[in-house]
């Protein structure tokens, strides 16, 4: 049974492990294959309702005297689960599209967050190209949020159609140089659009389509790593 809602292999086991939610399988894969969250790491999570990514991320900080936060986002309000998570796990209830930076900043440790996972997705109306559209301008919105409108300038690729505008005088970016960044689209062509953008930005940028995923979604995430100093000519 694959069809969404259909109790699964990872619905079952989300349940047996204590996980809020079968999307937890994504990001263990993701931690599994690319170790992005280490001891210690600040996680912005954004769209972060019902809970599972803060559970992994949480569990990946290692134990509490290692530090770290996890600081999720997201428009419906969660709360954090008990399960797997500590006092290093808050969220917020907002919409990230229109969140100025600054307000994110405020709830960033010092320099920022060294790991951004946007799970972001728009209500599903069934009609493709509206719904890859809407989930590259959640897409564009974490990435815009992770390296700032100075980064993005600089890549060579035409941004005017996919950068939306949030009024946000705060132009840097909140991920810390080094850091990863996680993104979470729906295959189409403009996806491919937005991975160009990426390339340059970080020292590896590679798609990743979780186990997990449902077979009839065609959510995929692009994993960035390494955020540069400046973007690569
Ligand atoms: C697939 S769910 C995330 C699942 C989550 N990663 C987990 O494992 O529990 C996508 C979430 O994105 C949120 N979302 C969509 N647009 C948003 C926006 N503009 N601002 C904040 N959250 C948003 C939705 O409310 C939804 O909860």
């Amino acid at each position: 049974m694959s069809g969404a809602g259909a109790p699964d292999f990872f619905y079952r086991e989300a349940q047996r492990l204590g996980y809020v939610a079968r999307s937890a399988f994504k990001l263990l894969q993701i931690q599994k294959q690319y170790k992005l969250i280490t001891s210690g790491s600040s996680v912005l999570d954004l769209g972060c309702a019902p809970g599972a990514w803060l559970q992994v991320a949480c569990q990946s900080l290692g134990p509490l005297n290692k530090g770290g936060v996890v600081v999720g986002i997201d428009v419906k309000k969660v709360k954090v689960p008990q399960l797997h998570c500590d006092s290093r796990a808050q969220t917020v209830c907002a919409d990230v599209m229109n969140l100025p930076r600054n307000r994110i900043r405020a709830l960033s440790p010092q320099r920022g967050f060294s790991v951004i996972l946007s799970d972001m997705c728009p209500p599903v109306s069934g009609i493709t190209t509206k719904d890859s559209a809407l989930s590259v301008e959640l897409g564009m919105r974490a990435l815009e949020i992770a390296v700032g409108r100075t980064s993005l300038e600089q890549t060579e690729a035409n941004l005017e159609d996919l950068v939306t505008g949030v009024d946000d005088d705060d132009v840097t970016g909140l991920l810390q140089r080094g850091g990863h960044l996680v993104i979470k689209l729906l295959e189409s062509e403009d996806g491919q659009e937005f991975s160009k953008i990426c390339k340059p930005l970080f020292r590896k940028a590679s798609w990743l389509r979780p186990k997990a995923t449902r077979s009839s979604s065609r959510e995929i995430y692009l994993i960035c790593q390494g955020l540069q100093s400046q973007a690569k000519k």
